[in-house]
């Protein structure tokens, strides 16, 4: 039987990712309680392929899982996933809210509900959980008075009591969800797709992050994520986390792959995977998969018609 990880217990947003995969339905379900132990868990075999929360577009990436995604061996992003997020305060019945002085939250679900906690609870300390679900199903066992979870968790954990809803800064917000497997067969070109890379620069030379994005701008790959990790080794080194509108396959992608290998000494290719928002890139005439081939002709032509030396 296939089986497939993530974020659990059940009840997660990222068990809701996880419902949008077709194979998924009916399959293995394993929930873990981090983001390493899901990718632990593909690494190990046990799990084909895991959800993991990557970007949510109030808090930016998510470092835990760009940190996982470095250092775990041979890593595949497969495909992308967008789930709406909302948040709700739920606490054990008979609690209010003069009482609540500690909130069990996800570093990242408590992050989106900033103004609202400020407004609300200012002097409240925040306790974080693992996930969104186990901060309210872990309620009535730790010192939180309250957490914020998903707005359907009383569907999951039915003795709680809801104290408001719709607390998360934006009602637009969005959490975006990749899924990750050690399949390295490229997914199809769609025309829509995004790559993930993770690059390292040599930290003793000037101009070398300026000379990494000259690589994609001369290429005109336009990136839609870019963020600095500490490597951890020491102080100064950092990684980046990139991701850029297009397929491997496109050639002005391969061009600036191939340019980034030649200025950083490592290069992680994560994959490219069609876009969830199936928005193409805006790619000018001379930067087409035709303007590359022909200039490549154009020069093979000269080459093979130089006289022998
Ligand atoms: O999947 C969940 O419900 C989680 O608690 C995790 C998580 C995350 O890992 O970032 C997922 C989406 C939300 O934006 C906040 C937290």
């Amino acid at each position: 039987m296939r089986t497939f990880a993530y974020l659990g217990p059940s009840g997660t947003f990222t068990e809701t990712a996880l419902d949008q995969v077709p194979e998924a339905q009916g399959a293995n379900r394993i929930p873990v309680a981090t983001v390493h132990e899901a990718l632990d868990t593909v690494v190990s075999g046990e799990a084909e392929a895991a959800m993991i929360a990557i970007e949510n577009s109030i808090e930016g990436g998510v470092t835990s899982a760009q940190d996982a995604l470095a250092t775990a061996p041979g890593m595949r992003i497969r495909s992308e996933h967008l789930v709406s997020v909302n948040f709700s305060l739920v606490v054990s019945p008979g609690t209010t809210l003069a009482d609540v002085e500690t909130v069990a939250a996800h570093p990242v679900a408590y992050a989106q509900c900033a103004k609202w906690m400020a407004e609300h609870l200012p002097k409240a300390v925040h306790l974080p959980a693992a996930s969104n679900v186990s901060a309210a199903r872990d309620l009535g066992s730790s010192v939180a008075h309250a957490a914020i979870s998903t707005p359907r968790i009383t569907e999951v954990v039915e003795s709680l009591e809801v104290l408001a809803t719709g607390i998360a800064d934006s009602s637009e917000a969005q959490t975006r969800f990749v899924l990750v497997s050690r399949d390295t067969t490229l997914p199809a070109q769609t025309g829509a797709d995004k790559t993930s890379l993770i690059v390292e620069l040599p930290n003793d030379r000037a101009g070398s992050l300026l000379d990494m994005l000259e690589q994609f701008a001369t290429r005109g790959v336009n990136l839609s994520l870019i963020q600095s990790r500490p490597i951890g080794d020491r102080l100064g080194r950092y990684r980046f986390v990139i991701d850029l509108e297009g397929h491997i396959r496109d050639e002005r992608v391969a061009a600036a792959m191939l340019g980034l290998k030649r200025v950083s000494p490592r290069v992680m290719f994560l994959g490219s995977y069609p876009r969830a928002d199936g928005q193409r890139a805006v790619v000018a005439d001379r930067f087409s998969d035709e303007s590359f081939t022909d200039a490549r002709d154009w020069l093979r032509e000269i080459v093979s018609e130089a006289p022998a030396r």
